[in-house]
């Protein structure tokens, strides 16, 4: 689909030149024309205002919003980026909302509130992509399922076994105590918490318990993650937590410590994944790290392939930034009255007094309207604009690598520290930031091939043949054997390296600097966010929280213009979806049938 672009011959209900100009001004992109010129080609007789919210939608879509809703689009058109004299606007302004949504409607394109063979579906005044609403009706079914289940509980034997695997109870462990005993009693139970609140602490003792009330029957139960690196981290911590429990050595056994994504617990193939409906997974519970990054999709195909009986328990922190693709899964449980949701408000990490930690606080609730210039949160996070300066952060990584170290400590020590750019575009962003990061660092070595010793990528897409996830990072570095240039990747937890050609890497892109969307999940010892100079509705403070608990201690913020970290800081980042809505009304149908 992504491969997708415009088409001059389209049918020319909009010509070419108008959809050209919609690309140039930057409110549409290639996708949202193609995406519109194709419901052009396959309706007859396609209205403009169909094929205009085709497009619309389209490029909603690809803002990460499920649906929308039209009665917005005439209420905040600004915020839709639709200026007043566009042509999508002369043609939509003719309507009110209920015209337009009567016309739509009736189009043989848009399918009323169900599932069948139309491209759009129309639920309300929403509109959505046929496809996006079968997966938020399917997602919100089986999430209220599992809300509404009770799940009995041995009440002592559940307090027996939390004041065995926890301390007395004190400030610091009250929330993670509760966690335990809202996920021993439910189905579904989400345990939200920042950086270092001891989310994998409390989940271990979870499933220690489950298992323990479970007696002799063994439950199956796997661990998952949205990307390899969250994986990864989360198998390192569980394999250590364990091995500290209380507990039996047989119920430690069945503590599962080996973290997969979400991807391979589903089992990719070339015609979908293999674990859905009629071949689910053998589970009984299910524990998902950093489901803030869950998108609808991905959601809606792992609760397909979970059994009914399964319980599911979310790790993540709500105040981060949503998943990239369409959705927002886990805020939209968060939002619910009565959800099943733990947050665990101690961090163990950051002193909520000072540094990053009291920082995150300040940004977190929209305090922090001036740039961290003062003394308040130093020398934890300081204010540092020359690039320059930041690059050299790399100079303990180029250290190691000129001292010709192993891969592995050539590879951790990458790890350290990382340039994260609000956006991909422009003079700030990470296309520009890599590129003068490369040529800064390189400068000394000569040679200007696109492969050198030190260039570290990240790969962009899931290429299953090569066993590498969109996300993954590789060094290019001489292979010891051969002393031949090779790209160094991570292979399993027990720090191997596997080594493939740099030619068989065919999407990848060099990784001194990347979003901070891409940041979520990995963590790092030192951090360098940098900001643009104007500012876009993708800076949030939801960006900055994300940017700055990715450090484990130290972030400088590079910032040309200090009005974009007022406006950044104002701005909420938003996702438009039915899916707390419709959770909320399979709450009240449920309700009414039982009175
Ligand atoms: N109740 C507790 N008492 C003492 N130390 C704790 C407690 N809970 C967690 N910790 C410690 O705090 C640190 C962070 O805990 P943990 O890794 O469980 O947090 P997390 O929320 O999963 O972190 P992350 O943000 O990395 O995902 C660990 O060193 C852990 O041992």
């Amino acid at each position: 689909m992504s491969q997708l672009s415009m088409d001059l011959n389209a049918p020319e209900t909009i010509s070419a030149a108008q959809w050209r100009s919609c690309v140039e001004s930057q409110w549409l992109s290639d996708f949202d024309v193609a995406m519109a010129q194709w419901m052009a080609r396959h309706v007859p007789n396609a209205p403009a205002e169909l094929l205009w919210m085709a497009a619309l939608l389209a490029r909603q879509s690809g803002q990460g919003h499920v649906h929308v809703r039209i009665s917005d689009v005439f209420a905040e058109s600004e915020r839709y980026g639709l200026a007043t004299d566009s042509p999508a606007w002369a043609c939509l302004s003719q309507h009110t909302p209920a015209s337009l949504q009567d016309m739509l409607a009736q189009s043989p394109a848009v399918a009323n509130a169900c599932a069948g063979p139309e491209p759009l579906v129309l639920d309300g005044d929403a509109l959505y992509w046929q496809r996006a609403w079968q997966e938020e009706c399917a997602v919100a079914l089986s999430l209220r399922l599992r809300i509404d289940t009770p799940v009995a509980v041995d009440d002592a034997a559940l307090d027996a076994l939390i004041d065995a695997l926890f301390d007395q109870p004190n400030a610091t462990n009250a929330d993670q105590r509760a966690a335990c005993r809202l996920a021993a009693q439910r189905a579904l139970t989400v345990i939200t918490g920042g950086p270092g609140t001891g989310k994998t602490t409390t989940v271990v003792r979870v499933l220690a318990i489950l298992q323990s009330l479970a007696v002799d029957t063994p439950l199956r139960m796997a661990l998952a993650a949205p990307t390899g690196k969250a994986a990864a981290r989360l198998s390192e911590s569980i394999a250590q937590q364990v091995a500290t429990l209380p507990i039996t050595p047989t119920v430690a056994a069945l503590i599962p410590t080996e973290v997969s994504t979400v991807h391979r617990l589903l089992g990719v193939t070339s015609r979908g994944y293999r674990h859905q409906r009629s071949n689910p997974l053998a589970l009984d519970v299910l524990v998902v790290d950093e489901a803030s990054m869950l998108d609808l999709s991905l959601m809606a195909a792992l609760l397909d392939a979970l059994p009914n009986s399964a319980r599911i328990i979310l790790l993540g922190d709500k105040d981060q930034l949503a998943s990239v693709e369409a959705g927002a899964v886990l805020a939209d449980i968060c939002a619910l009255e009565q959800a099943p949701v733990a947050e665990l408000r101690h961090s163990f990490r950051f002193d909520a007094s000072r540094g990053i930690g009291k920082f995150a606080q300040a940004v977190c609730s929209g305090h922090a309207t001036q740039a961290p210039t003062d003394d308040a949160y130093a020398p934890e996070v300081r204010r540092l604009d020359d690039l320059n300066a930041l690059y050299r952060g790399y100079d303990a990584y180029w250290q190691t690598l000129h001292a010709g170290a192993p891969a592995q400590q050539v590879l951790a020590s990458f790890e350290r520290y990382r340039l994260l750019c609000g956006q991909r575009q422009g003079s700030h962003g990470v296309i520009a930031i890599n590129a003068a990061c490369e040529r800064y660092l390189r400068g000394w070595q000569g040679g200007d091939s696109a492969w050198y010793c030190g260039r570290p990528v990240m790969i962009t897409h899931n290429d299953y043949s090569l066993r590498l996830m969109n996300g993954d990072i590789g060094i290019c570095l001489p292979e010891p054997s051969t002393g031949e240039l090779r790209v160094a990747f991570w292979d399993g937890p027990a720090q191997a390296i596997r080594w493939l050609l740099p030619s068989r890497l065919t999407r990848c892109e060099s990784v001194f600097a990347m979003t901070v969307h891409k940041s979520q999940g990995s963590e790092f010892t030192r951090v360098a966010v940098i900001l643009p100079k104007r500012h876009s509705p993708v800076l949030t403070r939801e960006l900055i929280y994300t940017a700055l608990t990715r450090a484990r201690e130290h972030v400088d913020f590079c910032i040309p213009n200090s009005g974009v970290w007022r406006q950044t800081i104002d701005e909420r980042a938003q996702r438009f979806s039915g899916l707390r809505h419709r959770l909320a009304a399979l709450a009240a149908l449920h309700t009414t049938n039982i009175s």
